[in-house]
């Protein structure tokens, strides 16, 4: 294990590690993807080898959490073995989770390996519970496979986390349904607010754009809504509803920044790191990784050079002109 653990220049200690495994998915949303997007030739992608290295470097260097995302997780070819592999960091205890986020459609058939692989939580992205909307939103996706999938995951006694992206005119109406069947189901359920990525040509994010700021105002209207102090490590806010003792989570990137808390780091499937979820500088990892397959060292030293340039927050901003504060990097790209 490197002795120095990984501190940012804003003296953020650095222990989460996102990697996205593959940019393809089974579903198109409107918000993330175009509906012909063009995927990197396979030929460009990291291989399963080099993503466990990669990952393992990290985690010697002091990253306790690492939630696999993508594109979907789950479509890229084997990723069982690639679950399998990492998980024996868990059995050693340098590891403290390992999660992932998914749109669900795969669930039904991986939760029961994931379960035996150690994962104990995982994040499912929910937007809607109405199957017309659904497939609205998601272009092809479909909810029942999703519900499935959903239902495995509680079967396999993995706790669900729901990610629900707030869209104006879309699912402003569904709130307290959202609410109810998760609460029902028990799992948690967070709101995310809509990010300026992906393509500009499509419709511009601004006007999906439904500050969470007003969704809590309208749930405090019908419930009493209790701040807590509990994390999960990223960046939602919790807090329970008294009524029912239900969690629930806001993630504010725009309208209240948790810069100042970044533990995260990102890696792409090509193996970009990237500092920062909202800043296009990224280093390049792939090269000291297929220079010296037999020496961690240089890759963890590109780390390291890597971090202690990690900028202090974002660069996301709905209140200058439209197109200005828009990232042309899509969400799938780096993993949300
Ligand atoms: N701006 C910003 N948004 C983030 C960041 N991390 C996560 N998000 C957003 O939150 C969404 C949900 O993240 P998840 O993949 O569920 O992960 P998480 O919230 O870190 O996970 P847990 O706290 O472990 O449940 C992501 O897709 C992003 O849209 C971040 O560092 N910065
Ligand atoms: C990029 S997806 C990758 C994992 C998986 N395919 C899924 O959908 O959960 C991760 C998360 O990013 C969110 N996301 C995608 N585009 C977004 C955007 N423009 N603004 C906010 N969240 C976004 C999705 O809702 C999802 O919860
Ligand atoms: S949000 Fe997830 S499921 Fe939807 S298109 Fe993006 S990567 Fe695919
Ligand atoms: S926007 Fe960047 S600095 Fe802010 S929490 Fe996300 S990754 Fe960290």
């Amino acid at each position: 294990m490197d002795p120095l653990p990984l501190i940012d220049p804003f003296a953020r200690p650095i222990s989460y590690l996102r990697v996205s495994v593959t940019d393809r998915c089974d579903f198109r949303c409107t918000y993330c993807m175009a509906e012909h997007m063009q995927f990197l030739p396979r030929k460009d992608l990291l291989s399963l080898e080099d993503l466990d290295r990669l990952c393992s470097a990290f985690v010697g260097m002091g990253v306790r959490k690492l939630r696999i995302t993508g594109g979907e997780p789950l479509v890229r070819r084997d990723i069982l073995t690639f679950f399998r592999r990492i998980s024996r960091h868990l059995e050693s205890g340098a590891l403290g989770e390992l999660t992932l986020t998914t749109n669900g459609s795969q669930l039904a058939r991986f939760a029961p390996d994931l379960a035996a692989m150690g994962v104990r939580r995982i994040n499912v992205s929910l937007d809607t519970l109405r199957e017309g909307r659904f497939a609205e939103i998601t272009r092809w996706g479909r909810l029942a496979q999703v519900m499935e999938g959903i239902a495995a995951a509680k079967a396999a006694g993995i706790a669900v986390k729901i990610n629900t992206v707030a869209l104006k005119g879309f699912n402003e109406d569904e709130l307290f349904e959202l609410v109810a069947w998760c609460g029902g189901e028990g799992h948690d359920l967070t709101f995310i607010e809509v990010m300026p990525m992906g393509d500009m040509g499509e419709e511009l994010r601004l006007d999906q754009y439904w500050p969470l700021s007003d969704l809590r105002a309208r749930l405090g209207a019908r419930f009493t809504l209790a701040e807590t102090d509990e994390t999960t490590g990223g960046p939602a806010r919790y807090f329970r509803l008294a009524e029912t003792g239900q969690r629930l989570g806001f993630i504010t990137p725009l309208t209240h920044n948790f810069c100042e808390s970044c533990n995260r780091v990102r890696v792409t499937c090509t193996g970009e790191l990237f500092m920062c979820l909202g800043q296009e500088d990224a280093a390049d990892l792939r090269a000291p990784l297929r220079a010296h397959p037999n020496d961690d060292a240089p890759l963890q030293a590109a780390i390291r050079a890597a971090i202690a340039r990690k900028p202090k927050g974002h660069d996301f901003d709905y209140s200058r002109a439209r197109v200005a504060g828009q990232m042309r990097r899509h969400m799938s790209h780096t993993g949300g």
